[in-house]
């Protein structure tokens, strides 16, 4: 069964008439990880932003767009925010950009959990600080308090998983979530992301640059390039043997980083 089916997505911009998703089908199986890779500029944000209806007021898109068989394209703007969050959470790029800079974090996020959930601050509180200490944030009460910016962007990252560990949404969409990021902290993010989806069973749609990251959290693949889907299918199929020559040189580009990397290792052993 299938979470989410979109066919036909087209996406354009009506400032300039461009068309930056020209014709676009993809499905993703319930509980799976779909991965969407492709090059900057491919289409890989405003496609999931247009999943959540979240792109810019001078994007329009058209096609449809089921969620568990609902089109979410039909929804009423108040419908679509109702399932925003609590069925489709969005883990941002930046973290600066999820959270509101006017007011302490705590603020925010109850803000959010009492648009879903009838939840007493004592309850919602209770919620939140476990979902923290789970995603490794020490002193939760300390954390609430903070301003977004006072905050680093690993820990941002982690608010954002907190939420959804809280909010359990079905759908998780995880842009680039480890980019902002040092190696450390990319790993951390990317083992806490690996958890979440064990432990709220949910299914997900992954963005990344990084095909050693993909091959190690996705079930799925779906390449982009200039706004087109140019190969999709299961991880092993794609990544052993691509078809289009995009992807080949995706592969080969993280081989020869591989093979650098194990050169570089046995150099110095
Ligand atoms: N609000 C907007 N108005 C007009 N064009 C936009 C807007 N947002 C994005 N675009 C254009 O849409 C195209 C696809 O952008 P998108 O952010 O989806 O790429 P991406 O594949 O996610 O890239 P990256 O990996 O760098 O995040 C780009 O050419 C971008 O300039």
């Amino acid at each position: 069964m299938n979470i989410v089916e979109v066919k036909h997505l087209k996406v354009w911009d009506t400032q300039t008439d461009r068309t930056i998703i020209h014709d676009s089908s993809f499905e993703v199986r319930q509980g799976s990880c779909l991965a969407i890779v492709g090059e900057s500029g491919s289409g890989k944000s405003v496609t999931c932003r247009a999943l959540m209806r979240l792109n810019k007021p001078n994007m329009r898109q058209s096609g449809t767009m089921l969620f568990q068989g609902e089109d979410l394209q039909l929804l009423p703007e108040q419908e679509m925010r109702r399932r925003r969050g609590r069925h489709l959470c969005m883990i941002m790029q930046q973290g600066m950009s999820a959270f509101d800079p006017s007011c302490v974090l705590g603020v925010h996020i109850r803000e959010t959990l009492q648009t879903h959930y009838n939840w007493n601050t004592r309850e919602l509180e209770r919620k939140m600080h476990q979902a923290m200490e789970r995603v490794m944030l020490k002193n939760p009460k300390d954390i609430l308090n903070q301003y977004p910016h006072q905050l680093s962007g690993g820990m941002l990252q982690r608010m954002m998983i907190a939420l959804a560990l809280v909010l359990e949404p079905e759908l998780i969409i995880a842009d680039e979530p480890t980019t902002a990021l040092d190696t450390i902290s990319q790993y951390e993010v990317l083992e806490q992301l690996i958890q979440l989806r064990e432990r709220i069973g949910c299914s997900m749609i992954f963005i990344s640059h990084d095909l050693g990251v993909v091959r190690k959290v996705a079930d799925d693949v779906m390449v982009m390039k200039d706004g087109s889907i140019v190969e999709q299918g299961s991880i092993q199929s794609v990544l052993q043997e691509p078809a289009h020559a995009y992807t080949r040189y995706l592969v080969s580009t993280r081989q020869e980083l591989s093979d650098h990397f194990k050169a570089i290792m046995q150099e110095g052993s």
